[in-house]
């Protein structure tokens, strides 16, 4: 790999001559360790051939590099392929967040950190998840559906779409787009892209980015900022600049020594944490934690902001046009394991559970932002009849018992990922069936006797057709 000349003269001015010599040497290795984090909310698994990331409770390094697109356990979301480093997010809410909590991803797709903050946060907290890029927005809908946890809402908005949503967060992470520098050994991309006038244009958005979401913050609300790159411009200039100029503290981890995590590289007192690949396994990331200064207090609810629409028959006005709003059928409701712990309402053609301890914020926030999803999607009107939905055989919330289940070979397993055909035992009851693989669910199916309707969403599908003749699985 070739390095950009003047990218290894600033780092050596950052870092030293034999700092500098270590990290460049590091980028020119080829393999780069292979990690996943385990969700042990879907499957309590140690997977054989790894060894523990030692920042991270569930997070592996794996001997090779499994076939993830072919083993069902990805796509039932029971692990993320997570780069080590990035895990590290884990100690900042160990260490500072310990009551229930609302927090933004701000910057989230393609949903790394989200689902492990997710697993990580105090139960009975929210995490909104947010993404600019539309296309990159779906994919972080689609992980975190895959994840399971129904205390979660995934938006589609501008850090400035969050101006006006005044204390409203407890904890926000900001893992801002950057100039790369820590994924040059993975992403040869990254290497050719890198430019200085790139590193001015980063640390400027940085900024313009966290001025726009400051206001949400609470006061005394925790900001975790992050990016994958070495620089000190988006890095530690950046951390004093929103310590001095918005007003925060920089608190400090507990890290032990043999994690061999790198400090503050630009003189200054205030604790970073830095990961240099020569140093670890795992590649470049930099991190700081802030508290915002001032007294915490609760957000406010406005009576606008709780103003919701009630599920009703019947139907109102809409631009001149009659729009009919329906109701929130028992049925539906049934397929919930606690349904009154959930405020059930009907958008459009899907019903939709809320924990009922979100349903104001929700409304609060669809004023103001695109919501992609939020809660569990139970089921959509498909004719006269409602459908279980995918986003229901995904989460912590389903009933199991509600519907009958039928274990899946590999074979047929693919075969349902890839919305082929599936036919099942005879035994099986007709109508809607959960498919389980190794005891967890992965979708459902139509029975229709002599075949089942394949009801996994299509835009998720498997779309190779091809078998590797080798399948390494995480097992
Ligand atoms: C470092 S990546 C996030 C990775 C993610 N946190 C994870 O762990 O999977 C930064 C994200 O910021 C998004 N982004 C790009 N421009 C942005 C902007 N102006 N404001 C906010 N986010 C932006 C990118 O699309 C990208 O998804």
């Amino acid at each position: 790999m070739n390095l950009p000349e003047l990218f290894v003269e600033r780092t050596r001015r950052l870092m030293g001559e034999e700092m500098c010599n270590a990290l460049c040497e590091a980028l020119e290795q080829q393999d780069t360790p292979v990690s996943v984090r385990m969700n042990t909310a879907k499957w309590e698994h140690v997977p054989a051939h790894r060894s523990a990331v030692p920042w991270s409770e569930q997070g592996y390094y794996l001997d090779g590099r499994p076939t993830f697109t072919f083993d069902p356990l990805f796509h039932a979301g029971c692990y993320y392929v997570q780069e080590a480093s990035s895990m590290f997010v884990e100690q900042a809410l160990r260490q500072y967040v310990t009551e229930p909590s609302v927090m933004l991803d701000l910057c989230a797709a393609p949903g790394g950190k989200s689902t492990l903050c997710r697993s990580v946060l105090p139960e009975g907290s929210l995490l909104v998840a947010n993404e600019v890029m539309r296309n990159r927005s779906q994919v972080l809908a689609e992980n975190l559906v895959k994840w399971g946890h129904p205390e979660v809402i995934v938006t589609n908005n501008d850090p400035a779409d969050f101006t006006s949503l005044e204390n409203t967060f407890d904890v926000m992470l900001t893992d801002v787009p950057c100039s790369g520098e820590g994924m040059f050994r993975k992403d040869p991309v990254a290497v050719s892209e890198w430019s200085l006038e790139n590193v001015d244009t980063c640390w400027q958005r940085q900024r313009r980015i966290l001025r726009d979401i400051w206001p949400c913050l609470k006061p005394g609300g925790l900001l975790i900022y992050s990016t994958c790159t070495y620089n000190r411009e988006e890095n530690e200039d950046n951390v004093a600049w929103i310590a001095e100029t918005l007003g925060a503290e920089v608190l400090p981890l507990e890290v032990p020594e043999e994690w061999h995590i790198t400090g503050n590289l630009t003189g200054n007192a205030f604790p970073v944490y830095r990961f240099l690949p020569h140093r670890m396994q795992g590649e470049g990331l930099f991190l700081a934690v802030l508290r915002k200064h001032g007294e915490a207090v609760e957000a406010e609810v406005s009576e606008t902001s709780v103003r919701r629409e009630k599920p009703r028959k019947g139907a109102k006005e809409k631009g001149g046009k009659k729009v009919q709003t329906l109701t929130v059928p028992s049925l539906v409701k049934q397929w919930l394991r606690e349904d009154e712990a959930y405020d059930c309402r009907v958008e459009g053609t899907v019903c939709l559970a809320l924990p009922k301890a979100w349903s104001a914020l929700y409304d609060r926030l669809k004023d103001q932002l695109r919501i992609l999803h939020a809660g569990v999607e139970l089921g959509e009107l498909k004719g006269k009849d409602w459908q279980p939905h995918h986003s229901l055989a995904m989460s912590a919330a389903l009933k199991k018992e509600a519907f009958p289940e039928a274990e899946l070979t590999y074979e047929q397993a693919i075969a349902y990922l890839r919305k082929e055909a599936v036919t099942l035992d005879a035994s099986v009851p007709k109508g809607y069936v959960l498919l389980m693989y190794r005891g967890v669910p992965l979708g459902f199916g139509k029975n229709i006797g002599n075949r089942v309707n394949n009801l996994y969403p299509n835009e998720w599908r498997i779309r190779s057709g091809y078998l590797p003749e080798e399948i390494v699985l995480v097992d």
